[in-house]
């Protein structure tokens, strides 16, 4: 709950990352403040303010590309569940407000609605680095295959979700839609989540993971706090796609209506 507490925490684990070798770091979901609809407003900053200025500066010190997971951000009087990505020498490429909220009901599980305090986004989102572009995208943006593939299709190699499943929905499917995301569109995916605290209204499941084009999973962990590293080889994306040329198979004339992307 502590806000500065949880820069610190992200700045520290952004330079060991960097120091290990990382050249492209990403945050979970709402780093910087508790998951639920009831601290959005009192967490939420402006752009500029303190918590992106900490990921400009995080950016810059470590030298890596950052994926700042999100922060609740306030806009004109409204809310947006925001991720901002910087570069290494700390300036802004790419902000993704979470386009799908996530308003669900499992009976017995959990129910959320984010909508009840936050807007939803208007606009797919990528960013260039010297490895490739990479789609961006949040949590249960991650349920909507559509973001992915169109993002594969412009020529993205990576889609990156900073996402918080939680204990109901996380064993069922958090694994599940990275290794479908990637498959369908062969493609890397990550999902980076917090860690579980299981004092907190929100408990998540953790397991941040990366997969690759063939849908094997490269690195993954538990619910403690961890990093997860992978090394993404950028030849395997070409090579998927030439070894089961799937997007040179599409059947668009049976399909026209998801064609038109
Ligand atoms: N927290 C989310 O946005 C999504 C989630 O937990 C799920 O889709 O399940």
């Amino acid at each position: 709950a502590q806000k500065a507490a949880n820069l610190a925490n992200a700045r520290s684990r952004v330079l060991e990352a960097a120091r290990a070798g990382a050249q492209m770091v990403m945050l979970p979901e709402c780093f910087n403040s508790p998951y639920g609809t009831q601290y959005f407003g009192e967490y939420a900053e402006e752009a500029g303010g303190e918590s992106t200025a900490a990921l400009a500066a995080m950016a810059r010190e470590a030298q890596v590309y950052l994926v700042g997971g999100s922060i609740p951000e306030r806009a004109g009087g409204r809310l947006f569940n925001t991720c901002t990505v910087w570069g290494p020498d700390g300036a802004l490429l790419a902000r993704h407000r979470k386009v799908h909220l996530f308003d669900i009901d499992v009976p017995g599980g959990i129910t959320f609605r984010e909508s009840d305090v936050l807007q939803a986004g208007d606009a797919l989102t990528e960013f260039g680095t010297p490895w490739g572009r990479f789609g961006v995208a949040i949590c249960y943006d991650m349920r909507f295959p559509e973001m992915a593939m169109i993002a594969a299709r412009r020529g993205c190699v990576g889609m990156l979700y900073p996402g918080a499943f939680n204990t109901t929905t996380g064993p069922l499917h958090w694994e599940l839609l990275l290794r479908a995301r990637a498959v369908d569109n062969q493609i890397f995916t990550a999902g980076c989540s917090p860690a579980r605290d299981a004092a907190v209204t929100y408990p998540t499941w953790g397991h941040s993971t990366i997969v690759d084009p063939l849908a094997r999973v490269v690195a993954t962990t538990g619910d403690a706090p961890d990093i997860v590293y992978g090394d993404l080889d950028m030849q395997l994306v070409e090579d998927t796609r030439r070894s089961i040329p799937v997007s040179t198979q599409r059947r668009f004339d049976l399909y026209p209506d998801v064609a038109s992307q």
